[in-house]
């Protein structure tokens, strides 16, 4: 990592992916963990340890629709000579209250429903002749239209064994058991496991509000009309879009003009609810890159934002700091459309999980082998190539300019190739990032 001596000495220095990136992660803090509800915290990381209050089924119950039977009248049943029982009503799931099974009774029971007392086992409907006096039935007449169905007699044509196609209390989970572990990841599962032991809040690391800010006053909104010079605000959406997929609530903020004091007051007005602010656009060298202009001035109580060169391409020029009284992250993105977008995968993208608590980067990089030549990579420069990966190789989608957005849309990976590497054979190997 650069120090501020480093800084000073050489201001105009290229500062590597790596470098960048150390510097943003190292000033990052996981958010301070909330109480929320399970479906807010889908995607989450748990902090703390959920023990479960009671067995799991709380009760034994049915794991089939059939008849709940003591296990010695039904020994050696068969189809030919089946065990006849007397049914003694229905016990659905829900019931609470049930019947006591004597010798010589059946109850009919649904899948879920508690094992009424003096019952053994669950013989499936199937396996009888669902009370009809023929053959073995396919399953239950429904309730409303045959009400007898819970009484008169029911043919067995089979044996059980003890505690057949019964779950036992207790058997997915018992009571007093760690459910989750603090530090899990709250997917659909981990969900379902906290609302199936009765949880409806849960303590994690929230998701961090990420205010997107596009800048340039050539930008119109999607939908409405160009004029001469205009061109849509894509990078808002993109970047809104993408911080959505990596966890956060974003916040897109429509295209903010070329002009300082609007980007001033329209930041002071955004950190409120930002634990992170995006920008895009205005960091390079040009008259009118007011983003660089403006927030490198920043001081004292307002904070303050390092713009510096990397030797990446695309992306070449970025801006981090902490801006505000909260001293909230700001990542300033460069506005070509791919460099926006490579930037926040590179840099974004781990900061939002550094603010969830989670470990930085997800995206899997593997090797493959380049199915077509790239005739030229900038020397000293770390380059992403848009490409599509399958089955082991990879070939560039559209070229290296950073303005092909459909090359974008088209492209599954980033091809890595490394500073020192100004060429790549056919059939070399390279680092792909899988985009996922
Ligand atoms: N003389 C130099 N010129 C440039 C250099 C340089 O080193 N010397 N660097 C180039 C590189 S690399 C990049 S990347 C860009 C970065 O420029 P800015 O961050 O200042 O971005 P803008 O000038 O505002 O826009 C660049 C380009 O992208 C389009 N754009 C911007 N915002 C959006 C948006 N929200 N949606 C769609 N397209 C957007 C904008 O119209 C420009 O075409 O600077 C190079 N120049
Ligand atoms: O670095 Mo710029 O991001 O090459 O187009």
């Amino acid at each position: 990592m650069s120090s501020t001596a480093d800084k000073a000495a050489a201001p105009d220095r290229f500062w590597s992916v790596d470098e960048h990136l150390d510097d943003i992660l190292g000033k990052i803090r996981p958010l301070e963990p909330i109480e929320l509800q399970l479906l807010d915290a889908q995607g989450c990381v748990l902090v703390e340890d959920v023990t479960v209050p009671a067995d799991l089924p709380g009760f034994d119950n049915s794991s089939m629709d059939g008849y709940a039977v003591r296990t010695t009248d039904v020994e050696g049943a068969s189809e030919e000579f089946p065990a006849v029982l007397t049914v003694i009503g229905d016990v659905a799931a829900g019931s609470g209250e049930l019947p006591t099974v004597g010798h010589g009774e059946a109850a009919r029971i649904m899948t879920g429903a508690p094992l009424p007392p003096g019952a053994e086992a669950v013989v499936p409907v199937e396996w009888t002749d669902g009370g009809t006096g023929g053959g073995p039935a396919a399953g239950m007449a429904a309730r409303s239209a045959a009400p007898d169905g819970a009484s008169g007699e029911v043919r067995i044509h089979r044996p059980a064994v003890a505690r057949a196609h019964v779950r036992a209390a207790g058997s997915d989970v018992a009571a007093g058991a760690l459910a989750l572990r603090t530090g899990t990841v709250l997917g659909p599962p981990q969900i379902g496991l906290l609302a199936a032991i009765g949880r409806a809040t849960v303590r994690v690391r929230p998701r961090p509000r990420v205010v997107i800010m596009s800048t340039g006053s050539e930008l119109v909104a999607p939908g409405e009309s160009l004029g001469p010079g205009l061109i849509h605000d894509s990078n808002s959406y993109v970047l809104t879009a993408c911080a959505r997929d990596a966890g956060a609530i974003a916040y897109r903020v429509g295209a903010v003009a070329d002009d300082a004091d609007t980007l001033r007051s329209t930041l002071e007005d955004q950190l409120v609810r930002a634990d992170a602010v995006v920008t895009s656009g205005g960091v390079s060298v040009g008259a009118y890159d007011v983003v660089k202009e403006t927030l490198s001035e920043l001081a004292g109580e307002e904070g303050s934002v390092d713009f510096r060169k990397l030797a990446m391409q695309p992306g070449k020029p970025q801006g981090f700091g902490r801006v505000g009284p909260d001293r909230t992250p700001l990542l300033a993105l460069p506005g070509n459309p791919v460099s926006a977008y490579v930037s926040f995968e590179l840099f974004v993208r781990p900061a939002i999980r550094a603010l969830m608590g989670l470990e930085p980067h997800d995206r899997e990089t593997v090797r493959a082998v380049c199915a077509e030549a790239v005739a030229s990579s900038p020397e000293g420069r770390r380059q992403f190539l848009r490409a599509r990966y399958a089955d082991g190789k990879v070939t560039t989608v559209g070229g290296p300019g950073s303005h092909l957005v459909k090359a974008l849309a088209e492209a599954n990976a980033l091809i890595v190739v490394p500073e020192e590497t100004t060429a790549v054979e056919v059939g070399a190997e390279v680092d792909v990032i899988l985009l996922g």
